[in-house]
């Protein structure tokens, strides 16, 4: 008999532990933690108490801090730890990965300075593995309470997505395949920081119509500047596109719409991301996809006024007064 595929997930965070619980139902999975303390409890106590309380992990899910361990077991290896440290952590076993071994980025964010996707770092750290995504609307804590919820494996070879789906998916998790990989992960990058505008909505006390306004115009914006790049448009009706938006935008728990909501309160951005304790990939993100859209000459006035709190140059009710200015006109064209 075939031994069972062996999931590796690097990245102990909040969402790095909820998909390696997911495919500890299905098949064996150790988790990387790149603090001892946190592998010991998952391991003693089935609780990652610093991101997820205490609720319990899957019985069959190990965690070990030793990282090269943890790259030499994979036969299917996960990136979740956020974007910034996807190419520092794969540097330190790009000779432990077997290869053809696929590589699942989780990660919503672009690198600073590089500008690249995770698959893209990924891709350059790990020649020739099959790389893709796992992505959709996915707030972490739900799934671990085993609230059903969907999401996206995308490959370029939909073979690869193919025999990955089963590894993920359960009763209350459907995973979908898609092989536009480009859309599906500006889809998780982009809704970021439209979050942090639906915050700072919401901080303001807004109403239920300007929240609509903000969630639409930050889709059109999102499709934009996706398809000028050469995604498909249709990808950001999807899972990945409009429906992690919405999560992201509503979830009172998501951190990028806190961070939005604590910058409304006149908080500067070190403060509010200081107050979270967690990763909020929009704030570092926003400058480089303002960079992008000069590039690619795309208008997207809701990520710039985003951009230009997160740098300090404007108060959240500013950003506000600013958008009131922008001359609306064909809403299938301009901003
Ligand atoms: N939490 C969620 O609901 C979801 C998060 N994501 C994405 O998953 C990625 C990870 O997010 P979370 O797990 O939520 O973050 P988190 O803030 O809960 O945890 C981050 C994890 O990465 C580790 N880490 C931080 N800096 C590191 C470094 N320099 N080197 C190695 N490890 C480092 C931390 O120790 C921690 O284990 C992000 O890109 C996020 O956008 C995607 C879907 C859902
Ligand atoms: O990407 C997410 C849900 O799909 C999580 O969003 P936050 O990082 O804002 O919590």
């Amino acid at each position: 008999m075939a031994r069972p595929v062996r999931v590796v997930v690097l990245g102990a965070g909040s969402w790095g532990t909820t998909v390696a619980g997911l495919a500890a139902r299905n098949t064996p999975t150790l988790l990387w933690a790149r603090n001892s303390e946190a592998a010991d409890e998952i391991n003693s106590q089935r609780t990652n108490s610093k991101y997820l309380g205490e609720r319990k992990l899957p019985k069959g899910l190990k965690a070990t801090s030793d990282l090269v361990e943890a790259a030499r077991e994979a036969d299917v290896l996960v990136c979740g730890v956020p974007s910034h440290a996807v190419r520092a952590t794969l540097a330190e076993i790009a000779n432990e990965v077997r290869a053809w071994v696929p590589v699942l980025s989780l990660s919503k964010g672009l690198e600073p300075g590089t500008r690249q996707r995770p698959t893209e770092v990924i891709a350059e750290c790990l020649p020739g593995h099959p790389v893709g995504l796992l992505a959709g609307p996915n707030i972490a804590k739900e799934i671990v309470d085993g609230m059903a919820a969907a999401s996206v494996v995308a490959t370029q070879d939909d073979r690869v997505a193919a025999a990955l789906q089963p590894l993920f998916a359960s009763s209350v998790f459907r995973v979908y395949r898609n092989t536009d990989v480009l859309g599906c992960e500006l889809g998780g990058i982009l809704k970021n920081i439209v979050a942090i505008a639906s915050g700072m909505a919401d901080g303001l006390g807004v109403g239920d119509n300007t929240r609509a306004m903000v969630l639409a115009r930050g889709l059109a914006e999102m499709t934009r500047l996706g398809e000028a790049m050469g995604a498909n448009p249709r990808t950001f009706a999807g899972l990945t596109g409009v429906g992690d938006l919405i999560a992201t935008c509503m979830a009172p728990t998501s951190r990028n719409r806190r961070v939005g909501e604590a910058l409304a309160q006149g908080l500067t951005v070190e403060e509010a991301v200081a107050k979270l304790g967690q990763v909020a990939e929009g704030v570092k993100t926003a400058p480089t996809v303002m960079d992008l859209a000069r590039e690619y000459g795309v208008d997207m006035p809701i990520a710039a006024e985003v951009e230009a709190v997160i740098g300090g140059r404007q108060s959240a009710s500013d950003a506000y007064r600013g958008l009131q200015k922008v001359a609306p006109g064909g809403e299938h064209e301009v901003a």
